[in-house]
């Protein structure tokens, strides 16, 4: 049987709501939920298989998005929230009691400097924009996935219409190269 790559994936793809206004994202805390108000929708969904997102249980990928600061907001028990690692690019937010990842925030310099990361199967609405892409596919590996079963979680990947690349795709990849090069007053 082919391994589970996320519940937002193994059944297909459900698209995302034109105009979709948002919603909140709540921790797995049985009561006193972290809760993250979310304006307006995520762009860049995808699947990331880095052993640094955040993975619901049983799944080998990260489901997660980006989205402007400014529509990010911790609207109940940010006393709950502490950051993973404090010398990431991506200071992840988790809840302390529940492990889960509520928002990623990146503070120096950087291409994506001002976008949030955040998974929206935190959220109960529907709407938000399905995944467009699988990131960082061969780290599953540093994890433990076995190496000769790459090729079922690559087709696995195409059969519900997504690329798959082992860094970010080419888009994200050249606006990273753009801001270095900038950077470096090469451009
Ligand atoms: N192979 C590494 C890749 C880690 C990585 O580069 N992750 C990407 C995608 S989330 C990243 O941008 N990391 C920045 C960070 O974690 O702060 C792993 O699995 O840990
Ligand atoms: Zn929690
Ligand atoms: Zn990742």
């Amino acid at each position: 049987m082919a391994p589970s790559l996320h519940p937002l994936i193994d059944n297909g793809l459900t698209k995302g709501a034109e105009n979709f206004p948002g919603g909140k994202l709540y921790c797995h805390c049985a009561d006193r939920k972290v809760e993250v108000t979310l304006k307006g929708n995520v762009l860049h969904n995808h699947a990331c298989g880095c052993s640094q997102c955040w993975k619901p249980a049983g799944a080998l990928f990260a489901v997660i998005g980006v989205i402007p600061v400014d529509n990010v907001s911790v609207t109940a028990n940010q006393d709950k929230l502490t950051v993973l690692d404090k010398n990431a690019t991506i200071l992840r937010h988790a809840c302390k009691q529940c492990g889960v990842h509520l928002y990623g925030r990146i503070e120096k310099e950087h291409a994506f400097k001002g976008l949030d990361f955040v998974h929206v199967e935190l959220s109960n609405e529907k709407g938000w924009q399905e995944p467009q892409f699988a990131a960082f596919v061969s780290s599953v590996i540093e994890q433990g996935f076995p190496p000769d079963k790459m090729d079922e979680v690559r087709s696995k990947f195409k059969s519900v219409g997504l690329e798959t690349y082992d860094a970010l795709s080419p888009p994200l990849m050249d606006a990273l190269a753009t801001f270095t090069a900038k950077r470096l007053q090469k451009l």
